[in-house]
């Protein structure tokens, strides 16, 4: 396959593994942690670049904000032969006892998004790859392992209630972009995981805990390095591809 439109990349030679992410910014910040990194490519808001981690070659594009513009990406990613995904994102908590800049990693996801629903009937489940998952377990116990909620309305007049409603659940914490992931990964048979930093405490304002993260909150500054660095020790230990 040629090269794709919106990622506006093709096929690479050795690249099978990739991060992605909503905020380009978090390009950025990978790409301090990567060897040999290369820019590749800047459209509509779609930043690549490539790099090696202890000689792993490993892609990162940002996804921008929601299910339809991730789907777009991991759809073109999977085109130019990418075949394990994770996501290194942020995340509000909602359950009190997730602190800010701990990591919340989803192993099946509330498909509360508009998206998927186009591509399979509601009661498919979205779930993690088991061997991206058992490797963060291994690598990072501490985390918050369980079930999430992936969502389309930031700025919804009932946020409040559903939130309430999906926490008395046990559910860990809300993004908007990991149920596309896990979903067309488990369709494509390729291997996804998502890594979230929690930006927001649970019931505190949703404005104030997204303005942390762009002044670079303390807490939160180091959580994003640890789900970075988690992302790249898994996909460096993970073997070349078998689901
Ligand atoms: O920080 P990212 O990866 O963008 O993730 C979260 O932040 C955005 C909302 O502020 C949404 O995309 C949500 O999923
Ligand atoms: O609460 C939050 C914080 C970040 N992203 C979300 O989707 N929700």
């Amino acid at each position: 396959m040629g090269k794709q439109a919106h990622i506006q990349l093709e096929k690479m030679d050795h690249l099978t593994k990739a991060i992605i992410v909503g905020d380009p910014k978090r390009v950025t910040i990978i790409a301090s942690c990567l060897e040999n990194v290369e820019k590749l490519s800047k459209n509509r808001g779609y930043i690549s670049i490539k790099g090696t981690y202890k000689g792993t070659p490993i892609l990162v594009v940002s996804t921008g904000i929601g299910a339809p513009s991730t789907a777009i990406v991991v759809e073109e990613l999977i085109n130019i032969g990418i075949d394990t995904i994770i996501r290194v994102g942020s995340c509000g908590a909602m359950q009190h006892r997730i602190l800010l800049g701990e990591l919340i990693i989803p192993t099946g996801i509330v498909r509360d998004e508009g998206l998927t629903k186009k591509y399979v009937p509601s009661n498919f489940p979205a779930i993690a790859n088991e061997t991206l998952l058992n490797l963060a377990q291994l690598y990072a116990p501490k985390a918050n392992f369980g079930i999430t909620r992936s969502h389309d309305g930031f700025y919804m007049e009932d946020n409040a209630k559903n939130e309430a409603f999906w926490s008395h659940f046990g559910i860990l914490g809300a993004d908007m972009e990991s149920s596309a992931l896990y979903v067309l990964a488990s369709l494509k048979n390729v291997r996804a995981l998502s890594i979230l930093n929690n930006v927001v405490l649970y019931e505190e304002d949703l404005n104030e805990g997204v303005n942390n993260l762009v002044n670079e909150e303390e807490m939160v500054a180091l959580g994003e390095l640890k789900s970075i660095k988690l992302a790249l020790k898994i996909l460096h230990e993970v073997d070349s591809k078998h689901v």
